[in-house]
């Protein structure tokens, strides 16, 4: 089921202060994708997740659900929660303690009044599908972390719902059960072909969960794309910087030359991924830390291949974190660790070129 957003605004009065909490958010959410709201504490997420489950009232704009229009402002349409068609499911996983884990899955059903052969056959498949049969007479409590939101996922499917919403679901599960939970997720919502909007503020999880991220930053979207778009090819300095590390210096447009276009920065003359950029224009040159090579001089004469001094080298698990100083900048590289070098070494460095990112200022 599509889901757009057209023109949505919502303001709070906090301290007498007005905060934008939405500003003019438009954005088309394909139907059967899992598609990600990303961006830092209070750049408007959570409200715009609930205006879409109809939790909270916009001052302005259009809300589609499919066909069906569920809040305009100018149609004076405003359908309620219930008759919406969505599931939710939250951090804190709200399933009730004195349930036991099938009371809790069945509760959307029990209180629609469906018959209960009915309601233990659907609990029974969301059981199977959030594979944890053989535990739904344990009280509900009593699972793990990962367990009870697995729980909270089984109880918002058996409603069957047109689209499932996330709000940081795995904030509260310790790191490996966070990975393990949302590779669990990504299957599930695969394999049910349902719109899914998740929201989160952690990277990892947006990159490695969505089918389409959209970055917002003080309650606007700022852009929206595929992991890969929004990691290797972002149009915005922010974009660029929330969803991975890079390094980023302030460039000035040099000439196009060939397939590249030359910009002008504190490391020297660089030769970027081709932008329609007009020469002399500000820019901010951008590359991320895994596309920094030391060369020891294997690869002759080429593109953007410069002299700097290690400064630091750190090491962090499968690579080195580089510190390397090129004249007055500072380049964060990851270096294999069979590359040997030493602080204070001077190198030969490679930046490549096809990631290269050239962002307008
Ligand atoms: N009920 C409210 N009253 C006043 N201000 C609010 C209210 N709800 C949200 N806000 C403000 O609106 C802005 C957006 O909040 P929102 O909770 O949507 O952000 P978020 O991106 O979901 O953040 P977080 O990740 O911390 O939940 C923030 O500045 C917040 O302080």
């Amino acid at each position: 089921m599509e889901i757009r957003i057209e023109g949505l605004c919502k303001t709070y009065q906090s301290e007498g202060r007005t905060v934008a909490a939405l500003d003019h958010v438009d954005l088309t959410i394909p139907a059967n994708e899992i598609f990600t709201l990303l961006g830092p504490s209070g750049c408007g997420k959570t409200t715009l997740l609930r205006c879409i489950v109809g939790l909270e009232t916009p001052d302005a704009g259009e809300i589609r659900i499919g066909d069906d229009i569920v809040w305009s402002a100018e149609r004076r349409i405003a359908v309620p929660t219930e008759k919406r068609g969505l599931g939710m499911v939250f951090q804190t996983y709200a399933i009730w303690p004195h349930m036991s884990v099938f009371d809790n899955i069945a509760y959307p059903l029990q209180v629609r009044g469906t018959p209960r052969a009915q309601i233990r056959e659907k609990v029974a498949r969301a059981l199977e599908f959030v594979q944890l049969r053989g535990v739904e007479r344990q009280p509900a409590t009593r699972l793990s972390g990962g367990q009870q939101q697995r729980v909270a996922l089984a109880r918002a499917l058996v409603a069957e719902p047109r689209v499932i919403l996330f709000d940081e679901p795995l904030s509260n599960l310790d790191a490996k059960l966070r990975e393990e939970t949302r590779k669990l997720l990504r299957q599930f919502l695969g394999e049910l072909g349902i719109t899914a909007i998740y929201v989160t503020h952690d990277r990892v999880e947006a990159l490695a969960l969505s089918h389409t991220i959209a970055v917002m930053q003080s309650g606007r979207v700022i852009e929206t794309g595929t992991p890969q778009h929004m990691y290797f090819d972002a149009q915005h300095r922010y974009v660029a910087d929330f969803i991975g590390r890079a390094n980023q210096f302030p460039a000035i447009v040099r000439q196009r030359e060939n397939d590249y276009t030359l910009a002008r920065c504190g490391l020297g003359t660089i030769h970027c991924q081709a932008r329609d950029l007009p020469e002399g224009a500000e820019a901010t040159l951008c590359i991320r830390p895994e596309f920094i090579r030391i060369t020891r001089h294997e690869v002759g004469p080429g593109f953007n291949v410069i002299e700097g001094t290690i400064e630091s080298m750190d090491f962090v698990g499968e690579v080195y974190e580089a510190e390397i100083r090129v004249n007055d900048e500072r380049l964060l590289a990851r270096i294999d660790p069979d590359v040997k070098a030493t602080p204070g070494e001077r190198v030969e460095i490679r930046l490549d070129p096809a990631h290269c990112l050239l962002l307008s200022a």
